[in-house]
């Protein structure tokens, strides 16, 4: 921690105290607790929202019941990153969905300031959402000791939480050490749009997700020159009135060639729904005549904002859906931050005898076909056990 963070730290002061949470309470700018509290509000009410039935059964045939049970992971290591900047917000998206779930062990790793204080609106979020444990540990090594567990920290059975590249690193190394949830890199948006698109708000939106770090990517897709062409005209301004670090990394993104934003125009808006399917962005903001009429043809993002009153940093912080999203091309086959995330579902099973009668054959035909014997005995002149 001392290399990369400026900070030294001893077993001893790892776990942010009770006190320290209380004082973060009351140090914090009230206007900002204020946005936080309403903010856990609509993503509590949301979330909860998700939640699944506990247990369920349905009669598949007569006799033949077929289930699922509910149950949350018992334990969770959140990664809260705070290297570029602190995330109160990622504190919240995390820790909401996992306490409404019901996980028992909630934990969460933040690296802390060159003074070793953690983030107050990180910890004010993290007590207004039920975190149990938080540490002061960032980077590869705090998810190390989540996954392994030190003498200070009790290892967790799932870690999840977006970071820089060296977390990302760390959480596939430990693939199949135990689940490290979603990949959730460096941030990526796309806004698709057409000719009706405002290019003012087209070149704000574009410099949101741009502005988290010289790797992120920002990029406009549209089937409309015009709109390329006046928001080439806006970017350079709009950039130059940033403050460091942020101008630095949306014009590394958009103007140096190490960067991966940019503008690209298709020749029909198909094309440019083609090219953001193809592309999954962790973000999409959808600028269209009608939004809710190509939403059909939208399948892979980790969010869709719909219209232009629903810009990304909406659902970065305040609408109530998740903002922990998949990056890297990873919205084809992984969702967004959700309940689910910290639930798991058992298969259920029930049959009476009358309906083990109607399944013995099958299974036992099946069973030999497959050159597993014990398996066709089991199902074979078994003795009618009363049920
Ligand atoms: N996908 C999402 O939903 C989402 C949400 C929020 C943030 N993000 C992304 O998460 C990332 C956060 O990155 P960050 O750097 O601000 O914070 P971070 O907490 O991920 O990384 C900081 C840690 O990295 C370690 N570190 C720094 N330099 C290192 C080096 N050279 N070698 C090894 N370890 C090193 C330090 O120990 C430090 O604690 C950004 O890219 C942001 O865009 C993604
Ligand atoms: N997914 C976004 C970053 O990639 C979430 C965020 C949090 N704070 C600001 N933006
Ligand atoms: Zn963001």
């Amino acid at each position: 921690m001392e290399r990369f963070d400026h900070v030294k730290l001893s077993p001893a002061n790892l776990r942010v105290s009770r006190a320290e949470i209380d004082r973060a309470h009351d140090l914090l700018d009230k206007d900002v607790h204020r946005a936080i509290e309403h903010a856990i509000q609509n993503v509590r009410t949301f979330h909860e929202r998700q939640m699944p039935h506990e247990q369920w059964f349905t009669q598949v045939s007569p006799g033949v019941m077929a289930g699922e049970k509910i149950t949350p992971i018992s334990s969770v290591g959140l990664y809260v990153p705070r290297g570029k900047g602190a995330f109160p917000s990622v504190m919240y998206m995390l820790a909401t969905p996992a306490s409404i779930a019901g996980v028992p062990r909630i934990v969460v790793c933040t690296p802390p300031a060159p003074t070793g204080e953690v983030d107050p609106a990180s910890l004010v979020a993290a007590d207004l959402c039920g975190v149990h444990e938080i540490y002061r540990i960032g980077g590869a090594q705090a998810i190390a000791a989540l996954a392994y567990g030190t003498e200070t920290i009790k290892k967790v059975r799932k870690v999840t939480g977006p970071g820089n590249p060296y977390v990302s690193a760390a959480k596939r190394l430990l693939y199949g050490t135990l689940d490290v949830g979603l990949p959730a890199g460096p941030s990526e948006s796309i806004l698709l749009a057409d000719d009706t698109a405002d290019p003012e708000l087209v070149a704000r939106d574009l410099l949101v997700e741009a502005e988290h770090g010289p790797d992120s990517s920002s990029l406009l897709v549209t089937n409309s020159r015009a709109l390329i062409e006046a928001v080439q005209q806006l970017l350079p301004t709009k950039i130059a009135a940033l403050p460091e670090p942020r101008l630095t990394f949306c014009r590394t993104g958009f103007e140096s060639d190490k960067g991966t934003g940019g503008l690209v125009l298709t020749a029909t808006l198909q094309e440019a729904i083609d090219f953001t399917n193809e592309y999954a962005p962790e973000h999409l903001e959808v600028h269209v005549h009608d939004p809710f009429a190509i939403l059909p043809q939208l399948n892979n993002a980790g969010e869709i904002l719909l219209g232009s009153h629903t810009p990304t940093p909406l659902g970065n912080y305040s609408l109530g859906t998740n903002a922990i999203l998949p990056t890297g091309g990873f919205a084809h086959t992984f969702s967004c931050t959700s309940v689910y995330d910290f639930l798991k579902r058992t298969g259920l099973g029930y049959v009476t005898p009358e309906g083990y009668a109607s399944l013995s054959e099958t299974t036992r035909r099946l069973a030999e076909f497959e050159g597993f014997p014990s398996h066709a005995r089991a199902v074979t002149d078994r003795p009618q056990a009363q049920s």
